[in-house]
């Protein structure tokens, strides 16, 4: 898609892997993750039902060193049919110059923003929260912990979460499958 800001100057976002003139070499070691991506998941946490969903993840950029990410997600029954609209999340993931870094900020609907600190190796990604930041009214989430890997074409990735007293622990992963880009 082709978007053109109010002084005229157009821009390209894009889902898809190809490298244009204006293309910043440091995205290279996140190109994998680009494109649109669809599949399910399992979650679950102390004191809460165990859970399915369905998600949807979108990696884009328009050639600076960052991609656009945004996340959505609906709790599914056994049959795989949407009970109603789960989690979202939208942010940044900057990479770094040395290409072997990554900073991610994700804002929640749930009050939260988070700050990440990762690193690439390869295909797969580890992110851990630097710094969490919630409303007052936000549950108690102190710390998240992220694992992402490109594996077999699917996006794979397992979060862990320490919140409302509990230290890191599994909270959901998913396996998706690359349905643009
Ligand atoms: C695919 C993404 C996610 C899904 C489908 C999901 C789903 C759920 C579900 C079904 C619950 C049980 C309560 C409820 O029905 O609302 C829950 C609880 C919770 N989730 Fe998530 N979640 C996701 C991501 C996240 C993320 C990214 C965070 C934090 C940044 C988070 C924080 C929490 C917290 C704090 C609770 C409450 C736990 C408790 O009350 O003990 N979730 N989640």
């Amino acid at each position: 898609m082709t978007v053109t800001d109010p002084a005229g100057y157009p821009y390209e976002e894009t889902h898809d892997l190809r490298s244009g003139p204006n293309l910043h070499e440091s995205l290279l070691g996140l190109l994998p993750y680009v494109g649109v991506w669809r599949g399910t998941g399992k979650g679950g946490y102390p004191g809460i039902e165990d859970f399915d969903y369905a998600q949807e993840v979108r990696f884009s950029h328009d050639g600076r060193p960052f991609l656009a990410y945004e996340a959505r997600s609906w709790i599914i029954d056994a049959e795989g049919r949407p009970i109603r609209p789960g989690a979202r999340e939208t942010g940044w993931w900057r990479v770094q110059s040395d290409e072997d870094t990554v900073e991610v900020l994700l804002a929640h609907p749930t009050g939260f923003v988070e700050v990440y600190v990762g690193s690439i190796d390869g295909l797969k990604v580890e992110l851990s929260t630097d710094a969490v930041v919630r409303t007052a009214t936000a549950k108690e989430v102190s710390a998240n912990h992220r694992l992402y890997g490109i594996v077999e074409g699917d996006l794979l990735y397992a979060v862990d979460m320490a919140a409302m007293g509990h230290d890191l622990t599994p909270h959901m992963s998913a396996r998706l499958k690359r349905i643009a880009g």
